[in-house]
């Protein structure tokens, strides 16, 4: 029995935490808040909740595999769009009624959507076997991208919805899955086309009372397990002796040793601070940052006749849109608005008769004190945006407050408020981003900034990933790594 230190109570600080309790290792996680679940968090006001975080659940078995009982529940629908000429596509888990919704939005699309389909869910197979299913950090040198990922017929995923689609607007929702990566469809590997395969597979999820409740759920089954959970104290430094990690030091200057540290705080921040590496951190500053997000977050009177729990109103231009965040670093002048009403499906979301609007936006990880217009007006802006796109909520605003990128980085210490850690650019760009094994032996990472990538169902599979390699490292009753 070995024992290990978990820095950080996001999904994947959690998950691991878990898993290695159940390999019988003596588990303690420290979590600088006073709340375990990170990203997982919400906001409340006058009755109304908000997520700041994650509004849709996918691939719930991974979440049933830990153990967490709760209910899930599916939305009627998936997601609905409105495009920027007024026109709406609703998009259905069930992809035969997918295919015919798509058929009757765009005529001679639908067979063209069944093809896309095919593709996505092989190169989903693809992605389990490989992305999904190991540390896999970097491709050998001699490896092509087919032996890793299905041969995809196009190096974007923009190139992708191409191959696939004539209608722009369906090139621009096939554009959209590059953004559950912090990404721009542009310059986002073809192989992120297998992320709607997930959807219209395994569905879109909701937990009652908000997904936050997964992390109370969590804190439940890390107490059963016997994990020592210490909140409200940061860990400031990785301790080492030579090659081997040797425990944490806290910021209240207590050191507990250990023989194994899981790391889920952000990548940039271990090797920037906590670790200190300057060849692993300037790898990091090459990749560059994934985007951050913009929340307006609405109590909203009245019920709007028809609002789905998910909604993503699309900009005019795509392509400029992403050219502001990630070329301009600049908000996005025409922004694609993400909008999320859990209201919809759970009363307990919002005072009777009234609506919990999350309006995200996706803006370069950068501080809006840099931006070239302040929040308060880039909201306006927003809000004027939806208003001209049939989402006028004008006399209807109780309040809308803000939660921005300098939030994100402050909150949960990522790397300037960057969501996903590195941004995932480039054909290979799956596979480069920071490893699950540190440059200690006995130190793991987990969580968004690493591989296999951000979003709860990958912190989830990276938890796992990094079980195995210590299952592996630290075999049955021995307390240093192989
Ligand atoms: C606005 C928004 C919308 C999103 N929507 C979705 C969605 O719909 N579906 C989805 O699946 N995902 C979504 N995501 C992504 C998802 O929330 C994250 O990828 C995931 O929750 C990250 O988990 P993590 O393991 O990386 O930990 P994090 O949530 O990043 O948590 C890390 C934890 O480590 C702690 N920590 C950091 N440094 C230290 C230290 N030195 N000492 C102690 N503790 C420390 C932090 O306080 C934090 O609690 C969204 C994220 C955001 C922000």
């Amino acid at each position: 029995m070995a024992a290990v230190i978990v820095i950080g109570g996001g999904m994947g600080g959690m998950a691991a935490a878990l898993l290695l309790a159940r390999q019988g290792h003596e588990v303690r996680l420290i979590e600088r808040r006073d709340r375990l679940g990170g990203k997982l968090a919400e906001h409340r006001r006058d009755g109304f909740t908000f997520s700041l975080g994650p509004s849709l659940l996918t691939m719930p078995q991974l979440f049933r595999d830990l153990g967490l009982r709760q209910e899930f529940v599916e939305p009627a629908e998936l997601c609905r769009y409105r495009f920027a000429d007024g026109s709406e596509l609703t998009a259905h888990r069930d992809p035969e009624r997918m295919a015919g919704a798509v058929e009757a939005f765009s005529p001679g699309q639908g067979t063209a959507w069944r093809a896309f389909h095919r593709w996505a869910e092989g190169c989903l197979r693809a992605a389990e076997r490989t992305v999904f299913a190991g540390p896999l950090v970097r491709p050998p040198a001699d490896a092509r991208p087919s032996d890793l990922l299905a041969v995809a017929p196009g190096r974007t995923l923009a190139g992708l919805a191409r191959h696939f689609f004539t209608d722009p607007r369906l090139r621009q929702y096939v554009g959209r899955y590059a953004t559950y990566a912090g990404s721009s469809p542009y310059l986002a590997p073809a192989a992120l086309g297998c992320i709607p395969a997930l959807e219209h597979g395994q569905g879109g999820w909701y937990v009652p009372g908000g997904l936050p409740r997964l992390a109370d759920e969590l804190a439940v089954l890390l107490k059963q397990a016997g994990v020592d959970v210490v909140t409200g104290v940061g860990v400031e430094r990785v301790l080492s002796e030579g090659e081997r990690v040797t425990g944490v030091r806290l910021e209240s200057g207590e050191a507990p040793a250990a023989d194994i540290v899981v790391a889920n705080a952000d990548s940039a921040a271990l090797y920037g601070h906590l670790l200190p590496h300057r060849g692993r951190l300037r790898s990091i500053a090459r990749l560059g940052r994934s985007s951050s997000a913009l929340l307006l977050l609405a109590g909203v009177t009245g019920r709007t006749p028809g609002l789905a729990h998910h909604s993503v109103v699309f900009s005019a231009d795509y392509e400029n849109e992403f050219g502001d965040i990630f070329s301009r670093s600049r908000p996005p002048l025409d922004p694609t608005v993400y909008i999320g009403c859990s209201a919809v499906d759970d009363p307990t979301q919002a005072p009777q008769g009234a609506e919990n609007w999350v309006m995200l936006v996706n803006v370069p990880a950068r501080d809006p004190g840099r931006w070239p217009m302040s929040a308060e007006s880039y909201r306006d802006l927003v809000l004027e945006r939806l208003a001209a796109r049939g989402h006028d909520l004008a006399g209807r605003l109780r309040f809308v407050d803000l939660f921005t990128p300098a939030d994100i980085r402050e909150r949960y210490g990522s790397w300037g408020g960057a969501i996903y850690g590195t941004v995932t650019h480039g054909r290979l760009g799956s596979l480069r981003r920071p490893g699950n094994r540190g440059p200690r032996r006995g130190l793991y990472l987990v969580g968004g900034s690493v591989h296999p990538g951000g979003g709860l169902p990958m912190v989830t599979l990276g938890a796992r990933i990094v079980a195995s390699m210590v299952a592996r490292d630290y075999p049955a009753g021995r307390t240093s790594g192989s």
